[in-house]
């Protein structure tokens, strides 16, 4: 067991009991050599063992340990367009997924600047369109997309985001779940977003 396998079972646990997912849903990944540790597939991220995580390599095929997450290969497709990330985050958060299913968004950016905040740790947020989990049809789409933005939404799913280590990819994936939640509490009434000059400044 190493050091970045307790920390992927503490972020899960903390994410699970503060019902930023739920049931069996989500995974989280952290680079590791040459490959990524992922959590398994079919487990809650609230009872993870450091000891029982899968090790994939950056292509996406399994090398060792329990059978891996079936969104392994989105998780590999991250790192490949983004060498600098170190951990990658996917929730079924229940805002974001409530934004993923609504018509009519931006899908070059499915959420305007609401917040410095939400500039700074999210940015840009690209909305693929809709695959079944574990449709391997949506890698080279999101390959393409993290190459530019390092959070994505998956249209009636979720957010999948990546960050230089842990910490950072669930501060983003929170910021997102929080703007994805004013934005809708805001959608009765006229909303005021950052300007283009404001969000310039915090880039
Ligand atoms: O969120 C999920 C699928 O999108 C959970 O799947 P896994 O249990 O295979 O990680
Ligand atoms: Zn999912």
């Amino acid at each position: 067991m190493t050091e970045i396998s307790q920390q992927i079972a503490d972020l899960g646990a903390s994410l699970f009991h503060r019902r930023l997912t739920h049931g069996r849903t989500g995974n989280i990944s952290a680079r590791s050599g040459d490959g990524l540790l992922i959590t398994p597939t079919g487990g809650s991220l609230g009872d993870l063992s450091p000891d029982g995580l899968s090790f994939v390599s950056l292509a996406g095929e399994h090398l060792s340990g329990p059978r891996p997450s079936k969104e392994a290969f989105l998780h590999a497709a991250l790192y490949r367009a983004r060498p600098a990330a170190g951990a990658v985050v996917h929730l079924h958060s229940t805002y974001s997924v409530a934004v993923s299913c609504h018509d009519g968004l931006d899908p070059d950016d499915a959420l305007p600047p609401l917040t410095a905040y939400y500039v700074m740790r999210v940015g840009r947020l690209p909305l693929l369109p809709y695959h079944a989990p574990g449709d391997p049809a949506l890698g080279p789409i999101a390959e393409r997309a993290a190459r530019t933005a390092h959070a994505l939404l998956l249209a009636n799913h979720g957010p999948i985001v990546a960050g230089g280590d842990l910490g950072s990819a669930a501060d983003a994936v929170e910021e997102l779940e929080e703007t994805a939640r004013l934005w809708l509490l805001l959608r009765e009434r006229p909303i005021r977003p950052l300007t283009p000059e404001q969000v310039r400044s915090l880039t």
